[in-house]
């Protein structure tokens, strides 16, 4: 069977989530910037949107880390692909994600940027899958927790594909 997409989250609740997210954040960071990390490349589509939104000073850096390959079950095994350009030493540093799902990426990933010097380290995801839960992860901004299947759209994948899609849908007539 073709696979076939289903929406999931519409592209104007999207939009609508991620204009409240900027309006926290802005509000949360007050008087400070914030240096935004985005995780590559499933979380690009959201950075951007999301820094639209951001009123305090923001500056960007990006990073590519991979666990998926081109299936729907993560490899377990996190590589950098591409490390920051800049230091985080004495930065309001907050990293935006696409996706927490099994939390191996993300877990991997506070890790080593918490050796890293920031003033402080928080966690910005447009979707969590909380049932999937192996590695333990703290998320300070949620867009959507939505339930155990597999998702594309706005910057999430399926064998590279769909990441172009301006919603979120679910993959169906796959394995
Ligand atoms: O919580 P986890 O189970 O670790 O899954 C989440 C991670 O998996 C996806 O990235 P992927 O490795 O597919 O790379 P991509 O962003 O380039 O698609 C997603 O963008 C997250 O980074
Ligand atoms: O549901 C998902 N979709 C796409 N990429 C992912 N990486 C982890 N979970 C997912
Ligand atoms: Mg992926």
């Amino acid at each position: 069977m073709a696979e076939t997409i289903r929406e999931l989250v519409s592209e104007e609740e999207v939009e609508k989530r991620v204009c409240e997210l900027g309006r926290q954040i802005s509000e949360d960071y007050a008087g400070r910037q914030v240096h935004l990390i985005c995780v590559l490349k499933g979380g690009v589509f959201f950075m951007c949107e999301l820094a639209k939104r951001i009123t305090v000073p923001v500056s960007m850096d990006f990073m590519s880390v991979s666990s998926y390959g081109d299936g729907t079950a993560s490899s377990g095994v996190v590589k950098i692909a591409k490390d920051l350009d800049e230091s985080l030493e004495g930065k309001d540093v907050l990293i935006v994600e696409d996706i927490i799902d099994s939390g191996r990426t993300l877990s991997y990933l506070i890790q080593i940027l918490e050796k890293r010097g920031p003033k402080s380290l928080k966690l910005c995801t447009l979707l969590d899958k909380p049932e999937r839960r192996v590695k333990p992860v703290t998320v300070d901004y949620v867009g959507f927790n939505i339930p155990d299947e597999f998702v594309v759209g706005y910057g999430l994948d399926y064998a590279q594909k769909y990441r172009n899609l301006p919603y979120i849908g679910v993959v169906e007539g796959v394995e």
